[in-house]
């Protein structure tokens, strides 16, 4: 066995390669797999594949140096599968590299053979996780956060993966364990994601499925057995090409590995193509912001109520077993966010999970850190969120507005050395759709905020007798001075830092973790409550 290495020796047996072949050196202290030289140490196997712009094989140099000992090099001559070869680069440092035959496609097996010592991949799964995947165009974060947390509060702990890295949740409470690069990680790293969430008694697994992911088969070998489609509307064609092929992208999600139960939004009608690509062992799900068709299976919302708590509506639930309907409140903000957690709460039930357990664990939710994050308080109620960009912070007014009763008040900035066309574009954003308006740092980097803040005040002419406009380049003070001024009833949207815990000023990364300053502000006079009640104001615009 090499270097008594039990996974390395799985690995081996899987591949054929006589264990024998690496018997000269010692490979025991291998316990983690990768594709990439930038993320090895000494007790990484380096996986050297070929990418579309480059080569793993270039970067075996630079593993070496890192303490690397052993690489597996892809090749496509099966002549040369199981050949070994030492190499001592510029670096001095020994490497044993070992030729594999078609190592791309063996990726998942070899990452099942590592991590749990089973040869087949039905067998792997099933030690691993259970995986949900939740694609779309917007939502996947926030669909993949409430599945994570609802089944962690209603069972045993749950993960999400994807753009806000790997999350673990325990009955409600979030812990983050690692970024990512990718919003959907490479097979490699995503095994070895699932293997470690395991070891921490993680369950189920809910992971944010990328174009870009399906496209490039990163889930290829993933048992996934819950699919969740939020939406689609224009994006990433520089990639994809056009909006047919992007949608088809996502489409193949559809094919993953034993996807038995797919979710789909019936207020989006791209559903359709969904609904008619499905496979025939394939149970359809659907969600709506209204009445479902008494032919469809899933959730619907009704009576739904925006205040400055929250949001309230009546869930509706028709499933092939059983009817149920109940009102559930959550501290989320936006029509999109009654829509995110209807596909949640949907993907759940068909899982097999308990109306009864959802709809109680709906009162202990959160919202994404950062997004859209709702503080309630004595005074006005205040939203954190990271819209950094003119649509960003038009859809963000536009979700604050419905459910404001008095003002709705904008703090934001804009960035500078960065697209200086945006801050007048903001700025008329912010008149158009906000009653008062507080201009402030943002990451100024080595602009002089005044410039920026200058720069903003040119989309903020001629306001309406009602608007008011004021300036405070300290953003906490900001902040506190508009919320000590605020009344019931009134939304502060803080706009721009979202989860970040910096600012960046004359180029220097200073601590500011506006998250905890809003935090403070507000649960000094009352705390944070998580079940808004069931008043009613204004509809969606
Ligand atoms: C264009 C694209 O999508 N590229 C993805 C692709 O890389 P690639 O095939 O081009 O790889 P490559 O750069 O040629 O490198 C080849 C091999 O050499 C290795 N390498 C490379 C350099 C080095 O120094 N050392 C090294 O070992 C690489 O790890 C790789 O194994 O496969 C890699 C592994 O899965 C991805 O990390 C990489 O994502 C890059 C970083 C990226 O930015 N992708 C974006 C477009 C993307 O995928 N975005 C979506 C989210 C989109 C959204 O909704 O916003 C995502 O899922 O992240
Ligand atoms: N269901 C939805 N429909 C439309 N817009 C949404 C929806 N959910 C969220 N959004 C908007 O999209 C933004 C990003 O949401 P989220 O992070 O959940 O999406 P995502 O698909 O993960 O996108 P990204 O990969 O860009 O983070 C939110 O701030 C919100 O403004």
């Amino acid at each position: 066995m090499p270097g008594a290495n039990l996974r390395l020796h799985n690995v081996l047996r899987y591949l054929h390669i006589d264990s024998a072949t690496l018997c000269q050196r010692d490979f025991s202290a291998l316990d983690c797999l990768s594709l990439d030289s930038r993320a090895v140490n000494a007790s990484t196997l380096f996986l050297a594949i070929s990418g579309s712009h480059t080569s793993g094989h270039q970067y075996i140099d630079m593993a070496a140096k890192s303490g690397c000992s052993l690489a597996f090099l892809d090749t496509a001559k099966s002549q040369q599968h199981g050949m070994l070869e030492e190499r001592r680069g510029k670096s001095e440092h020994a490497i044993s590299c070992l030729f594999v035959h078609d190592l791309q496609q063996k990726l998942a097996d070899i990452a099942y053979c590592f991590y749990t010592g089973n040869n087949t991949t039905n067998q792997s799964q099933n030690a691993l996780p259970s995986i949900t995947a939740v694609t779309g165009t917007n939502g996947k974060t926030s669909v993949a956060s409430l599945m994570a947390q609802l089944s962690s509060l209603c069972h045993e702990p749950s993960a999400s993966i994807g753009t806000l890295g790997v999350n673990l949740f325990t009955k409600g409470a979030q812990q983050k364990l690692s970024e990512t690069i990718n919003t959907t990680p490479d097979i490699i790293s995503l095994v070895t994601t699932l293997a470690t969430l395991q070891k921490r008694g993680c369950t189920s697994v809910m992971l944010e499925a990328s174009s870009h992911g399906l496209a490039q088969d990163r889930l290829s070998k993933l048992k996934v057995g819950c699919g969740v489609f939020t939406n689609l509307t224009q994006d990433h064609l520089d990639y994809h090409g056009s909006m047919a092929s992007y949608g088809q992208a996502k489409r193949l999600l559809l094919k993953a590995q034993d996807l038995s139960e797919i979710v789909l939004n019936a207020d989006d009608d791209e559903s359709l193509k969904w609904q008619v690509e499905t496979f025939d062992e394939q149970a359809v799900y659907w969600f709506s912001l209204h009445d479902l068709s008494a032919k469809r299976h899933g959730c619907w919302a009704s009576e739904i109520n925006y205040s400055t708590q929250g949001i309230s509506f009546m869930l509706h639930a028709r499933f092939p077993y059983f009817n149920a309907q109940q009102r559930v409140t959550g501290p989320l903000i936006g029509a999109f966010n009654v829509a995110n957690l209807l596909a949640a709460v949907t993907a759940l039930l068909a899982q097999g999970f308990s109306f009864a357990a959802l709809v109680d664990a709906v009162s202990s939710i959160s919202a994404v850190a950062g997004r859209m994050e709702l503080f309630t308080s004595t005074k006005a109620s205040v939203l954190v969120d990271y819209a950094h960009t003119p649509d960003a912070l038009k859809q963000a007014l536009l979700a604050a507005r419905v459910h404001t009763q008095g003002k709705l008040i904008c703090i934001f900035g804009c960035g500078g050395n960065r697209d200086s066309s945006k801050r007048v574009l903001m700025g008329r954003i912010a008149k158009q759709y906000a009653d008062s308006i507080v201009l402030t740092q943002d990451n100024s980097r080595n602009e002089k905020p005044s410039t920026i803040i200058a720069d903003i005040q040119k989309g903020l002419h001629d306001l309406a007798p009602h608007q008011s406009l004021s300036i405070e380049l300290d953003r906490e003070k900001a902040i506190c001075q508009t919320w000590q001024a605020s009344s019931v009833g009134d939304i502060i949207l803080v706009a721009g830092k979202g989860h970040e815990d910096y600012l960046e000023i004359n180029n220097q990364r200073i601590d500011y973790n506006e998250r905890n300053i809003v935090r403070r502000l507000t649960s000094a006079v009352a705390p944070r409550t998580n079940t808004p009640s069931a008043q009613s104001s204004r509809g969606p615009q």
